[in-house]
């Protein structure tokens, strides 16, 4: 059989490319994923010159990919940015201690500036001790709200003007499908953004690899020898992503742009007029951004840290969350069961929990309670942060 050589110049070849099947050889390979970053880069004017950027840095084979090619593109377009690393210890041992060490040797090869911030520093809990109190099944509720957090603190301790991650295509296109199984409209109309800001006053995220099919990030990490830490988190495989993954892998092997083809449904997706999303305001306790009162990670911690572990997650009657939806009364009936029963005016915003569903006898409040309970399970796991 006549040996493969590179389409762009005739060395030999070494992997094809997922969209077009051009056939390249390791350097040509890594160039065309490099410029591909740029692209992304400079199309979405993600960065400024002189600003400061943070890389959430986990040790994984994104981030570590992310931190080569931002150095390189840095130097080779002269971006003009100065960069750091951030990177949060969620305390899993066997896990988070042996990736982080990846970071520091990242750190020491690139000479880039680390800030480690910890959740037990933080938050006074690290992963593991939650676990222990919370079990297995709600962990990526915990890990990602508070993460969402640390990264905030982190940049503003660091004083950078933007963080990106390295969340890839896949990781974008797993999001879409977990927020349409879920129905969650509002998470669905954001979660394709490259440029995002829970707290619109706050540092912007961006995910400069939004593009890239996570099968490449591993070939360009293979090709140029990036070192990255590849064990998976040991509380992750109950969580619900890993499901849709091995959907998404599934379908690419039938379709293999398939990556690609969700991220434009849901960049293309638009939320119609008149459908209510909800307000964010700030935190009572803590000022940060929050559709209630109380924002998730204050409402996780005060079950933590009052022997509730399940409060804000939803699942137990003593753990459970408020949740207000307007509801369109058709007849204008009274059930008559509660004084304030939902049935006076041709909408009104109740709240909604199990109680309620057995005093209101409003069969379109019970009916809207049971759905948000089962979609409120884990649900702050399906936003990228
Ligand atoms: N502990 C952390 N500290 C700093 N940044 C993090 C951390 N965890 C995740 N991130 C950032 O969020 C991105 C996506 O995280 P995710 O949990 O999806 O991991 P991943 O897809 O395995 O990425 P990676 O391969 O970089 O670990 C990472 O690439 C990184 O930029």
């Amino acid at each position: 059989m006549p040996r493969k050589i590179c389409e762009n110049c005739n060395e030999r070849a070494a992997c094809v490319l997922r969209y077009d099947r051009s056939i390249l050889c390791r350097e040509c390979f890594c160039r065309v994923f490099e410029e591909e970053v740029h692209q992304t880069i400079t199309k979405y004017e993600l960065f400024k010159p002189g600003q400061k950027v943070a890389i959430g840095a986990s040790g994984g084979k994104d981030s570590a990919v992310l931190m080569q090619v931002m150095k390189i593109l840095n130097e080779r377009y002269n971006y003009g940015l100065t960069l750091y690393l951030l990177s949060i210890d969620e305390g899993i041992s066997g896990y988070r201690d042996h990736s982080l060490e990846e970071v520091k040797f990242h750190s020491n090869n690139y000479g880039l500036e680390l800030k480690i911030l910890s959740y037990k520093d933080l938050y006074n809990w690290s992963m593991d001790e939650i676990v222990a109190v919370a079990g297995r099944k709600s962990n990526c509720t915990f890990c990602g709200v508070f993460r969402r957090q640390a990264l905030d603190r982190g940049a503003w301790q660091l004083g950078v003007d933007i963080v990106a991650t390295g969340h890839n295509g896949d990781d974008v296109a797993e999001t879409v499908l977990m927020n349409m199984l879920r129905g969650d409209v509002g998470r669905l109309s954001r979660c394709t953004a490259i440029t995002t800001a829970d707290d619109p006053s706050g540092i912007p995220r961006v995910k400069p690899l939004k593009y890239q099919y996570e099968a490449e990030i591993v070939k360009y990490a293979r090709h140029s020898k990036v070192r990255y830490f590849s064990t998976e988190c040991t509380y992750a495989p109950g969580a619900h992503r890993g499901h849709i993954r091995e959907y998404l892998r599934a379908a690419t092997k039938i379709r293999p742009h398939v990556v690609l083809d969700i991220i434009k449904a849901g960049e293309s997706f638009e939320v119609k007029d008149g459908v209510k999303l909800p307000i964010k305001s700030r935190c009572t306790r803590c000022d940060y951004i929050s559709s209630q009162p109380v924002c998730k990670a204050c409402l996780l911690l005060e079950g933590l840290n009052t022997g509730r572990p399940l409060l804000g997650i939803g699942k137990t009657k003593e753990g459970r969350v408020k949740k207000y939806k307007t509801i369109k009364i058709e007849s204008g009936e009274k059930c008559g069961k509660t004084d304030d029963c939902c049935s006076k005016e041709k909408e009104k915003k109740c709240e909604i929990n199990d109680d309620e569903i057995e005093t209101c006898g409003n069969p379109a409040a019970g009916l809207q309670a049971k759905d948000l309970e089962k979609l409120s399970i884990a649900a702050e796991a399906s936003d990228l942060f």
